[in-house]
């Protein structure tokens, strides 16, 4: 039988000092304890902007507008019941303070930090691409 394709949207916001907000799945979750970045799965009829501005107002109380929503990569990777596909957004401009809604943990994450964390495995080559865009050794200036 084939596996199930799982169509997920994810988004590495990017604060003004550089930094790109992690969060970690909750307790009674998949993976939980693991990282991840915000987001969710793509409702049917959903662009994945759409989903993502819903996910992120819904997980951390942020309105990012859509159109600053800029595409990264995606991710294509082989979970044990699923195949997930994930466009991977960067988004620097929100309305709203990071607020967590459900519980998880949250951390804003400079470059050298986030290929350090235990993230979840589709989001290993993704913190890679995304630390290539983020200023180095900036938390060694402060
Ligand atoms: N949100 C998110 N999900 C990810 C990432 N990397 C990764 O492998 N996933 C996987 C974990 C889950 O199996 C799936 C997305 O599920 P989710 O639980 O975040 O989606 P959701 O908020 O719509 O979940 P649900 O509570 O409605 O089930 O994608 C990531 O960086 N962010």
């Amino acid at each position: 039988m084939k596996t199930p394709v799982l169509w997920v949207a994810a988004c590495g916001l990017i604060d003004a000092d550089g930094r790109v907000l992690v969060t970690q799945r909750p307790d009674g979750r998949d993976h939980a304890g693991l990282w991840e970045f915000p987001g969710g799965k793509i409702e049917p009829g959903e662009r994945p902007e759409e989903t993502l501005v819903r996910e992120l107002y819904e997980e951390l109380s942020v309105e990012p507008c859509l159109d600053c929503l800029e595409p990264l990569t995606f991710a294509s990777h082989a979970y044990p019941d699923f195949h997930l596909i994930m466009p991977t957004y960067v988004c620097r401009q929100w309305d709203g303070m990071v607020r967590p809604r459900e519980g998880q943990a949250t951390k804003w994450a400079w470059a050298e930090d986030i290929v350090r964390l235990p993230l979840l495995p589709a989001d290993i080559p993704l913190a890679r691409h995304l630390a290539a865009r983020l200023p180095k050794g900036r938390r060694f200036l402060t």
